[in-house]
Formats: C-alpha cells, sequence, structure tokens
C-alpha cells in the first residue's frame, strides 16, 4: 500500500488495518445494532476535500436524515497565555481537540439524543461562549476531521472510515486560499504554520491513522464515482437496517467490499456465464455457510495433540437441503461441500393460470421438466395485481424430514410465491416453522414482507436486500433471470 496515492485511475482502495489479518478488501463494514444509527468517518489532511465529500454524501442521502459531526467544532479554545504565542500554538496536534467532549456527544447522538455542538472561531482561536450548534437524532452520522482516526475510542463508534487523499501540493494550494480569504490570515503565516506544526503533524497523526480507513478515495470531492458507489453502499445498509428492525429474523450476511464487488460483477449484463456461474457460487456459499451458523449446537469436547481438552461444538446432524427447482439447484453443490452426505429434497412449482388448486405429484424419477411448464399468469383486477396461481407440481423430500432442521434454496426472492409455496408444503410435512432457514442470494423486500409476514419464525439468511420489484415482479437492480443465465438458457 503506498503512503501517498498518486494513481488516478482507481476509485477505491482497500486499506490493510492491524486489527485485521490480511489485506481490508476482506474486512468488515460494520453495521449498526439495531436502532442505532450509521456512523462515517470521514478523514484525511488539511484542505482534502473532506467537507465537499460530506457534502455530496448529504445531498446524495437526501431522502434520510443525516447529521455532520465536525472535529474543528472540538478545538480547545487557546487560554491568553497561548493566545499571546499564538504562532507557537500546533492546531494539527491531537491535544488541540477535547476527544472527551467529542466521544459524549457522539455518544449521546447514538442513542439518539440532540446535543449542542460548541462553535469555533477559527479567527479568534477560541469557542463562542454562548453559542452552541444544536445536532438531532439522526439515520447517518458522518463525523469529519484530520484526526478522527487517530483516537481508537472515536474509531470504534464508526461504521464505516473513509479517508480523502489528495496530492499535497493541491492541499497546500487550497490551505493557502482558504487561509487567506476565509480566515484572515496573511499567506506567510500560513505557510510558516504549514511547515512548522500542519506538515509534520500530518505525517506523525494523519497519515498513519489511514491504515484504519475501509475506503480511500484519491482526488476527494472531485471523486464522483468513489462517492456514488459509497453512497449506494450506505443506502444498501440502511436499507437492509429497516427491514431487519421490522423482522429480527432476517440476517443479511456482512456486508464487505469484496462482497459488494461479487455483486457487482452477477449483477451485470454483459459478464460472461462462466463468471456469473463462478461469483454466485462464491456468494452462495458464503450464504450457506452463515445459514448454517443458525443450526442449533450441541456442546461437545474434544483431546487435541497436545492433550489438552478443546470445549467446543457438535454440528447439528437431522438436517437436509430443500431446493426449489431449477434455481435453487444451483445451491445444492454449496451445500454439499459444507455438509458431507447432506440429504437434498427438490421441489418444483409450476405457475398456471388455472384455479389455483394445488397439485402434489410424486417427484419420482432423476428431474426431467420442461422449461415452459413454468411460467407466470399475473391476475390483474383494476389495473392492479392481485396474485400468481401457482401449483406446487413435484415433490421429493426425505421421508423423516419433519424431524430434521431444513435448509430450503432459492437463490431469488421476488414476490415470495414460490417461496411461500414450499414453505406451505414443509409444515404440511410436519416440519415446525422455527425449523427453516430460507437461503438466497438477493431478496427484494416484496418478498421479505410476504414470506415473514406469513412465517414469522421461520429465519431469512441472504447476502442483498434489493431496492424492489418493478412491474413485471422482477428484482430492481436484480440480476434478471437467475436460473437462465446461471444454466446458460437465455439468450
Ligand atoms: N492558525 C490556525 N489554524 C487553525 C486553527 N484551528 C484550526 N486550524 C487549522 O485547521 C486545520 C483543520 O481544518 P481542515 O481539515 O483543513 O479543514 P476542512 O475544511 O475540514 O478541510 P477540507 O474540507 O478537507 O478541505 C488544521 O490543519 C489546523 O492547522 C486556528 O485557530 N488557527
Ligand atoms: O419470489 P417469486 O416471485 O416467486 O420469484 C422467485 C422465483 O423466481 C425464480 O424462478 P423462475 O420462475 O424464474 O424459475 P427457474 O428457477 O426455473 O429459473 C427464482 O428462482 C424463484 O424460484
Ligand atoms: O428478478 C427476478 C425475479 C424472479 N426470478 C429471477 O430469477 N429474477
Amino acid at each position: 500500500m503506498p503512503e501517498e496515492t498518486t494513481s488516478i485511475d482507481y476509485v477505491m482502495e482497500a486499506a490493510s488495518g492491524p486489527h485485521f489479518s490480511g489485506l481490508r478488501l476482506d474486512g468488515l463494514l460494520s453495521s449498526p445494532p439495531l436502532n442505532q444509527p450509521f456512523v462515517i468517518g470521514v478523514s484525511g489532511g488539511t484542505a482534502s476535500g473532506k467537507t465537499t465529500v460530506c457534502d455530496m454524501i448529504i445531498q446524495q442521502l437526501h431522502d434520510h436524515r443525516v447529521v455532520l459531526v465536525n472535529q474543528d467544532s472540538f478545538y480547545r479554545g487557546l487560554r491568553p497565555e497561548e493566545l499571546e504565542r499564538v504562532h507557537e500554538y500546533n492546531f494539527d496536534h491531537p491535544d488541540a481537540f477535547d476527544t472527551e467532549q467529542l466521544l459524549e456527544c457522539m455518544r449521546k447522538l447514538i442513542a439518539g439524543q440532540s446535543v449542542q455542538v460548541p462553535i469555533y472561531d477559527f479567527k479568534k482561536h477560541q469557542r463562542c461562549s454562548d453559542s452552541f450548534r444544536q445536532v438531532n437524532a439522526s439515520d447517518v452520522i458522518i463525523l469529519e476531521g484530520i484526526l478522527v482516526f487517530h483516537d481508537q475510542d472515536v474509531r470504534d463508534l464508526m461504521n464505516m472510515k473513509i479517508f480523502v487523499d489528495t496530492d499535497a501540493d493541491v492541499r497546500l494550494a487550497r490551505r493557502i486560499r482558504r487561509d487567506t480569504v476565509e480566515r484572515g490570515r496573511d499567506i506567510n503565516s500560513v505557510l510558516e504554520q504549514y511547515a512548522k506544526f500542519v506538515k509534520p503533524a500530518f505525517d506523525d497523526f494523519v497519515l498513519p491513522s489511514k491504515k484504519y480507513a475501509d475506503v480511500i478515495i484519491p482526488r476527494g470531492g472531485d471523486n464522483h464515482v468513489a462517492i456514488d458507489l459509497i453512497v449506494q453502499h450506505i443506502r444498501t445498509k440502511l436499507g437492509q437496517h429497516d427491514l431487519c428492525k421490522i423482522y429480527p429474523n432476517v440476517y443479511v450476511i456482512q456486508s464487505t467490499f469484496q462482497i459488494r464487488g461479487m455483486h457487482t460483477l452477477i449483477r451485470d449484463k454483459d459478464i460472461s456465464k462462466h463468471d456469473f456461474v463462478f461469483y454466485s457460487d462464491r456468494l452462495i456459499r458464503l450464504v450457506v455457510e452463515h445459514g448454517l451458523g443458525h443450526l442449533p449446537f450441541t456442546e461437545k469436547q474434544v483431546v487435541t495433540p497436545t492433550g489438552s481438552v478443546y470445549t467446543g461444538v457438535d454440528f447439528c446432524k437431522k438436517l437436509c437441503g430443500v431446493s426449489i427447482v431449477r434455481s435453487g439447484e444451483s445451491m445444492e453443490n454449496a451445500l454439499r461441500a459444507c455438509c458431507k452426505g447432506i440429504k437434498i429434497g427438490k421441489i418444483l412449482i409450476h405457475r398456471d393460470g388455472d384455479d389455483g388448486q394445488q397439485v402434489y405429484k410424486t417427484f419420482r424419477t432423476e428431474v426431467t421438466y420442461r422449461r415452459d411448464l413454468i411460467y407466470r399468469m399475473d391476475v390483474v383486477f383494476n389495473g392492479r395485481i392481485l396474485c400468481f396461481f401457482e401449483q406446487l407440481i413435484y415433490e421429493k423430500l426425505p421421508k423423516d424430514i419433519s424431524e430434521r432442521h431444513v435448509l430450503l434454496l432459492d437463490p431469488v426472492l421476488a414476490t415470495g410465491n414460490s417461496a411461500n409455496q414450499a414453505i406451505e408444503l414443509l409444515i404440511q410435512k410436519g416440519v415446525p416453522e422455527s425449523h427453516i432457514i430460507f437461503l438466497n442470494l438477493i431478496s427484494a423486500p416484496e418478498g421479505i414482507h410476504c414470506v415473514c409476514k406469513r412465517f414469522p419464525s421461520l429465519k431469512i439468511v441472504t447476502s442483498e436486500i434489493d431496492a424492489a420489484l418493478n412491474d413485471e415482479f422482477r428484482v430492481i437492480p436484480g440480476l434478471g433471470e437467475f436460473g437462465d443465465r446461471y444454466f446458460g438458457t437465455d439468450d
């Protein structure tokens, strides 16, 4: 990782952090606990464009409540003796800030309380003693400043850390212009302060804190692509957050830029079939592993080669997979790779325009089915879609399924109709609702509402929740027809 970023070609770069092994590309962007705001830290050298980056994020997140807290507001006012020798005061040292007060304000905001943030006067080097800025509780809190990554307690409050990385010459030029025009300084004092304090403190404190960043943005506010990606990521997090608040049994696997990168690939309409399958398989494996983590475990002790006892857990034995044919079959290999010898049943759902009667047939042979058996019939009433008629036409399930925990497999949850049909059948077969874990790659909010309302104790594990369904019941932004792309039956 270069200390100073000079490449103008790349958009975002993952940083390596000491608290994570390996590259931070795989590192976590933590989600806030339920009911807590999403906290973003924005750091970078003086005049790097932090304010512009924050303004752009706020502007693009216009439909969410976002507040900005500036570390500058927490500058300690100078004492009279310090004011007399202001040219010797180091405003770029961590001690120049009242970090305790900053922490207190941030903790209150995170807890949903309003706070009074001090107002700092850069010309007088003092706080305005009688006025404060009221900051209200919000969905997103952005904390911005040159040293917001310096203190570990402050860092620990953040769900996402962004470092704005701008060329040092560009920053100095901006700083000269800003301090002479806006902050009433003359050019000599600006250059003197820069050489004596600003640059050394950048090297000693700001640059070393870059390693804590999850995202590094070269060129600051000019980098629209990076800001768009960040905003999209925050939006996804906030959207998921709301649904997860409503339905506590919905689990979205922890998002990382690695996972987002794989999603970007499989959603790209121009990706090759081979790559679509490759990256879908990788994501499916992650969802399957996450889903398995929701199964019950029993305590188990083993003796290690050192003769010591290791107290661990034993996997749940009574489980099986059930795939919703055909797309769900794409998830079977991942499940088999994780659970050796697992039984996997199949359910085929036929969407039909007849009277909606459910017809169950035994699924005896090796599955042979015709793609054209599966089609949708939208029932339109007064211009509104009422429902689909769907038929379950095949099922082949383990005989003792009622004694097993079931991992239901289908990569796309759109309207939720297929899932509901399949779950209904499992329940009829005696599987307790709470023993079903539905695994999928992408879910539409409509599908989540539809399934969770009807089956509140079932668990859903997904890797991303998308924005919505379109008029044709396709997930948006989605990935098109998963089955066709995975099995190569599209055009
Ligand atoms: N001379 C002087 N400098 C100060 C004072 N208070 C803060 N500074 C300087 O203000 C800088 C912090 O603000 P910046 O990060 O440059 O401001 P910003 O507007 O957030 O920057 P960008 O948005 O990234 O352009 C530090 O480098 C300090 O040297 C002060 O009272 N006197
Ligand atoms: O939530 P829903 O609105 O029911 O939609 C989701 C279903 O749609 C897809 O299958 P599709 O009908 O495209 O068949 P395929 O698996 O054979 O491709 C997907 O695999 C789900 O089974
Ligand atoms: O968008 C959608 C909806 C249902 N099934 C898919 O494969 N994609």
